[in-house]
This record gives C-alpha cells, structure tokens and sequence, in this order.
C-alpha cells in the first residue's frame, strides 16, 4: 500500500463490493440499489475529496461485506490512537481485518473494542478534543466505556449522546469547522448537549465532511442547507451519494478521515 505524502491530509476509502445492494437497512424502506451507479457515485466521493487536497489510501476490499464501503464505521481514531471497532451489526464486523493493517501502515497505534463491547465509527464525532459517542442501536454501553478507556486517557473530553431514532449519532449531527454542531432537529434527540448547535433544514443536510478551510463535503441531496452554508461563508461541495443513502449512508461514512 504506497504512502506517498505524510503532509497531506489522508482518507482511507474501501471501494463497493459486488454485494453493496444488500446493505443493511434499518430505519428506512429498502430500495433498489445499483451497483454500477453506486461505483461511480464512490469515484465521484474519492475525487472530490483528492480535489480538496486530500490524498486517498484504498483499504483492501472486504467482498463478503455489503457494507464494506462505510468504512468510517470500523475504526475511530484520536491523536495517533486508532481504536478498531467491533460493529453492532454482526455481519460487518469482519470488515475491520483489512483496516487494521491500514491503520498500522499509517503509523497509528492500535486498539481494540472488545466483547460485549460494540461501537460503530459513525457514532463518533469529534469536535476539537471533545468526543461525542452516542449510544443507540449499534453502539452500546461497554462500547462507550471502552472508547472513554482508550481516549480520556490521551486527552479527550468523552460525552455520551442518547441516539433513538436515527442509524447512527452522525445520520443526526456532524460539526463544522468552528465547532458549530448542526442537525436536523426531528433526529436529534438532546441538542441541548451542544453547546453551539444549529439546526438545519433537510436531514441529508446534517452530514457534512470538512474538507480544509471553508470546504464541506454535503450531499447533492440538500440544497437548502448548501445555500444556509454558503450564506455563512462557507463552500458547499455537493456530491451525489443517492445509492448509498439508499443504506443509510451519508458523506462522512465512506471514508476515514486523518488530518496531521
Ligand atoms: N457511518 C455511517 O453512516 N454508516 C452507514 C452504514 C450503513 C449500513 N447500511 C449499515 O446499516 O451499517
């Protein structure tokens, strides 16, 4: 796996598997998935991010995986920490093998969620040296303490968020760069435990992925909260992700972010 530029920032992406169509689907309906138009939308995500200067490391296809492209769901990682995940679901958590040796061939150290411990990666957001970890359908209370066990320790504020009524804590929230939370009210359950938080108007809108500077990474799918970002001094840069919001997924999910 080449590395070339440590300067840069990174993103580990995991391209979609021929079995992407069965991804799981929990609080939505299911819909037909295309696995060929899910391709493109995939290389479309991964030139957007290395438009914005990002350099992009493929981790190894995990095939047996439909949900395999989500990868944001199998590690977190915190000041040079990596803490691989053991996914609620059972049917991803042998999505995290491939990850490990990523993580390790970027120089991260490395943990490890242990039984009966489950986390999902989307249920992390980190906002400065504060850790937000909700705690809802695929991430439960040993996984929360086991995050708190591994970050508290290298300098993380760690705050448990109740998540009832989305997949994950970041379906519901995401931040921007000056720490702002935003969401989509009807999917966050407390918002009052953000100190700056902002509502937003469509529920694609509450996920965003920084890109550097003034870039946010949005989905095609919510134009009004691209206008109320671009009116703050922001700069939207849609990309259509229909297939995966099909599953579930959103713009932070399909890859693992490491700045520095
Ligand atoms: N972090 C994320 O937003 N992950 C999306 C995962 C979607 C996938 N279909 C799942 O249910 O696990």
């Amino acid at each position: 796996m080449p590395y070339t530029d440590a300067r840069l920032p990174r993103a580990l992406v995991r391209r979609p598997g021929p079995r992407v169509a069965e991804g799981l689907v929990t609080h939505i309906d299911r819909s037909p998935v295309d696995p060929g138009l899910a391709s493109r939308q995939w290389a479309a995500y991964v030139l957007a991010l290395r438009a914005h200067g990002w350099e992009t490391i493929e981790t190894e296809p995990a095939h047996d995986c439909p949900d395999a492209v989500f990868i944001e769901d199998t590690v977190a990682i915190y000041r040079g920490t990596a803490l691989l995940t053991r996914p609620g679901a059972a049917s991803r958590r042998a999505e995290t093998r491939a990850v490990e040796a990523a993580v390790k061939a970027l120089g991260c150290s490395v943990l490890r969620v242990e039984a009966p411990g489950t986390l999902d990666g989307g249920d992390v957001l980190k906002v400065g040296d504060t850790v937000y970890v909700g705690r809802g359908g695929r991430t439960n209370a040993e996984g929360v303490r086991q995050l708190r066990a591994a970050f508290v320790p290298l300098g993380a504020r760690v705050i448990a968020v109740p998540v009832s009524s989305v997949l994950h804590l970041k379906s519901a929230v995401t931040a921007l760069p000056d720490g702002t939370v935003i969401g989509y009210p009807p999917l966050v359950d407390h918002p009052t435990l953000f100190p700056h938080f902002l509502p937003v108007p469509e529920e694609q809108g509450a996920h965003v992925v920084q890109l550097g500077g003034t870039a946010l990474l949005i989905s095609a799918a919510a134009p009004k909260t691209a206008e109320l970002l671009n009116d703050l001094g922001y700069e939207p840069v849609p990309v259509d992700i229909g297939e995966f919001e099909k599953l579930e997924g959103c713009v932070t999910c399909l890859s693992v972010r490491l700045r520095g």
